[in-house]
């Protein structure tokens, strides 16, 4: 995992004054960082367009430092005006670096219109610039943040962008992900893990699944735990969820309801004597009293995964106040509902949903449970940290991937996991086979995608 920072210029001063770097040093290392991105694919000509504060500056410096190796034509729009623009324009100019009037044809774009100082909505002028840039048929590189991000609707839509130093809040927002293209994180003049500093926010990597394999040759089905799936009205939700918990490790798992199981899923009227997690919410409707799902999942002394209409029931605070492991899984919608439940005031979807992290944790900070947060960037809370998966498709945008997400997470608490390590581990794993599915985006079932978990390598 690597850490995630609302704001890096306290990095950035931190650098200067411990390494004893100057902000001209890191300029040239962001610069340098720029260059290795352009020169990616082979090219012949770019275009980088400037603006007047530091991310002009790092455009300037790239603009130098591409001189003689490709035709370089840089754009400054609103002219230069931080002293390190100035300085780096002078820079250029001195190696009659093409200044031009207009967007011209190229076959790389940078931009380096704005970057961590873009605090205002862009104005007309900038919004048909960025317009006009994403129209041109020419690869795409951001420097820092793609102008616009996280103030306006008109982004510029990058192939790449090259992040200064550490990874930004911002490029990990929800709808960032179809603007920010592959996220490469520039070394600054120190190496990445000297530069940053602990944060309370971390995006997970490949190496923090760690999948259930089993070691020991000695085992029998008892040793990997019984799940308790809580069927409802609608019972293909619950069944998918026992599908994937007794996929992904479970050695016995059993369904309450009346369904038709395939022969694997046992079917229960009441909760087995050895269960070790229970998973209810999905598909729930209004089939149990109240009291008896009290009894499975507040009163028992099982983990509980506790998935959609849960998270909007009063017995959602008593599973929020509990000490044994608990963990939530709302999808945006039911977070609404969890966070009324709980105490935590009313919020609308569109509010939460621009306000993801600070939520999460919030939410995290008031009970021993696990959140996780689905969404396009699914975040696992605890305790005030937050772990933001950065993987996963489109072809998940289904009913029943949900379902599968919360009985893998039930498979894993039955494993023995603790509820933290099995969200990050079950988010990933989900997430990951989602990407690694071989078909046509549009044509993920929940089986294909159990079966794409049961496939899945430990990095
Ligand atoms: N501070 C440092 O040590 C480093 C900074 N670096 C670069 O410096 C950048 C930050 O530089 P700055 O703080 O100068 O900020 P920016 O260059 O991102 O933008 C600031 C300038 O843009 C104007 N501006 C902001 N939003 C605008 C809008 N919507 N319409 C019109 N004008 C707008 C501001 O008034 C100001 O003049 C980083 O993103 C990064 O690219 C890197 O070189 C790495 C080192
Ligand atoms: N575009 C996407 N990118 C990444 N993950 C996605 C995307 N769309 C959906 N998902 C994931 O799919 C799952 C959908 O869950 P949910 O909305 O509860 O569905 P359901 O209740 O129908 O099973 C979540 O884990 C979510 O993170
Ligand atoms: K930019």
């Amino acid at each position: 995992m690597h850490p995630l920072y609302k704001q890096v210029e306290t990095l950035d001063k931190r650098c200067c004054e411990v390494f004893g770097l100057s902000e001209e040093i890191l300029m040239e290392h962001a610069a340098l960082a720029l260059c290795k991105a352009v020169l990616e694919k082979p090219l012949i000509s770019v275009l980088i367009v400037c603006g007047p504060g530091n991310n002009g500056a790092d455009g300037l410096a790239c603009a130098r430092l591409l001189c003689g190796v490709c035709e370089v034509k840089v754009l400054l729009p609103l002219g230069v005006k931080s002293p390190l623009a100035t300085l780096q324009y002078a820079r250029a100019i001195a190696l009659h670096v093409k200044i031009v009037k207009a967007v011209e044809k190229a076959d790389a774009v940078v931009d380096a219109l704005f970057g961590s100082g873009q605090t205002r909505p862009l104005e007309a002028p900038m919004v048909a610039l960025i317009e006009t840039l994403n129209a041109q048929d020419a690869r795409k590189i951001a420097c820092d943040i793609p102008t616009g991000l996280g103030t306006g609707t008109t982004v510029f839509q990058a192939d790449v962008t090259v992040v200064m130093g550490a990874l930004k809040e911002v490029l990990f927002l929800e709808n960032a992900k179809s603007v920010v293209g592959k996220i490469e994180v520039a070394e600054l003049g120190v190496p990445r893990c000297m530069y940053e500093v602990p944060s309370q926010t971390q995006v997970l990597s490949v190496q923090d699944m760690r999948l259930p394999h089993r070691a020991n040759p000695v085992s029998h089905k008892g040793d990997f735990g019984h799940v308790l799936v809580v069927g409802g009205e609608k019972e293909g939700a619950g069944i998918l969820a026992a599908m994937a918990a007794f996929s992904f490790g479970a050695g016995l798992v059993s369904y309450l309801g009346e369904a038709f199981l395939p022969p694997h899923l046992m079917k229960t009227a009441s909760l087995p004597p050895k269960t070790t997690a229970v998973v209810a919410g999905m598909g729930l409707g209004n089939t149990h009293k109240e009291t008896t799902l009290k009894a499975l999942l507040v009163e028992s002394a099982c983990a509980v995964v506790a998935d959609a209409d849960v998270c909007d029931m009063p017995l959602a605070q008593m599973l929020y106040a509990h000490e044994k492991p608990v963990v939530f899984t709302p999808h945006p919608k039911e977070f609404c509902a969890l966070m009324k439940r709980v105490g935590l005031g009313e919020v609308d979807v569109e509010t939460v949903q621009a306000n993801r992290l600070a939520l999460a944790r919030q939410f995290s900070l008031g009970s021993k449970s696990v959140l996780v947060f689905k969404g396009v960037h699914t975040l696992v809370a605890h305790k005030g940290e937050v772990y933001l998966c950065p993987f996963g498709s489109p072809a998940l945008s289904k009913g029943g991937s949900g379902d599968v997400l919360a009985g893998m997470i039930g498979a894993l608490l039955a494993q023995g996991y603790a509820p933290k390590e099995a969200a990050i581990t079950a988010v990933l794993a989900h997430a990951l086979a989602a990407e690694a599915y071989e078909g046509n985006t549009y044509a993920l079932t929940p089986e294909r995608l159990i079966e794409g978990v049961a496939c899945l390598k430990n990095a």
